[in-house]
């Protein structure tokens, strides 16, 4: 299709280590993306970034290697608000795999009925500046309440500073709402510190707001290497990652974010990302809620 992925972006990893965590049965990866391939679907002219191709048989193989039995596929920025590569995974995917698309206002109800028949269970609303340009409120509360009779729900993906001016609109959205990487903390800040008070404050106030504990690659100032010498790779983020699931066990979701768009630094090996789980949902009890029961509910109920 002629794309060329944007200067410095970083393939997913090769070849992923097998993780030492054993997944629970039925465990769900809750958040990951096919794109393409640009031949079969191109990238959409709005873009911010162009990404390599990633197919759902290199994600599914993928499922498959770390032990996942399911996936929930999220509609990325790169491919706008044209969802043909996500639902074409989720129908090839023999019922194993949900989506999360992006529409505009101009969607019918003829296309929001065929991508609830392919599997998908919710749009995505993204305020993160570096991805996508403005969409009026409006549109968005619009969007809302023609998806809510569907059952669907709103997976919203913003950065800290930006909550408290969201604050109204996300409070007053009137399905559930899921939040992309925990909002983005800034994991240099004391996890009781005001800010991400704010962000747990929202989820204690409004339990129709749940929370995926992901990306902890993209949050870290630590990166893989453990900040006290342990194992464990992106130390900085645990506390955070961990006082969700702890507050809210049964509104949190987990997702290894492959391919991993916009990474630039380094590229997490996806095995070492699943090894991670274990220290932010600390007890099978916990791991089960996070990777099977609260997925299974939200997506295949
Ligand atoms: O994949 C992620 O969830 C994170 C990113 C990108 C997107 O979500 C997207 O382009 O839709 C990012 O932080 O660059």
């Amino acid at each position: 299709g002629g794309f060329t992925k944007t200067p410095g972006w970083l393939d997913w990893y090769t070849g992923p280590s097998k993780p030492t965590f054993k997944l629970p049965e039925g465990a769900v990866d809750a958040h990951c993306h096919v794109f393409g391939p640009g031949a079969e679907f191109p990238y959409a002219p709005e873009r911010k970034y162009t990404p390599c191709d990633a197919s759902k048989q290199q994600l599914y193989a993928l499922r498959d290697h770390l032990g996942f039995d399911k996936n929930v596929v999220v509609q990325a920025t790169c491919n706008g608000a044209d969802n043909r590569a996500m639902v074409d995974a989720l129908l090839n995917s023999n019922g194993k795999a949900r989506g999360v698309a992006t529409v505009k206002r101009s969607v019918t109800d003829q296309e929001l009925q065929e991508m609830h028949a392919a599997g998908v269970r919710g749009v995505r609303f993204n305020f993160v500046k570096r991805l996508v340009d403005f969409t009026p409120k409006d549109e968005l509360i619009e969007i809302a309440n023609r998806i809510k009779p569907l059952g669907w729900h709103v997976v919203i993906y913003f950065e800290a500073v930006d909550l408290p001016e969201l604050w109204d609109f996300f409070t007053a959205l009137p399905t559930t709402v899921v939040v992309d990487h925990m909002g983005r903390p800034d994991v240099t800040k004391p996890v009781d510190g005001p800010e991400f008070e704010l962000f747990v404050k929202f989820m204690r106030e409004h339990p129709n707001v749940w929370s995926k504990v992901t990306c902890p690659e993209r949050l870290s100032v630590a990166g893989p290497k453990a900040l006290d010498g342990e194992q464990n790779a992106y130390r900085d983020v645990v506390p955070f990652a961990k006082r969700i699931v702890d507050t809210f066990p049964d509104r949190v979701l987990w997702g290894t974010d492959w391919p991993h768009p916009n990474l630039k630094d380094h590229m997490p090996d996806d095995g070492l990302l699943v090894d991670f789980i274990p220290h932010i949902a600390t007890t099978p009890e916990l791991q089960k809620k996070l990777l099977v029961d609260n997925p299974t509910r939200l997506y295949w109920s």
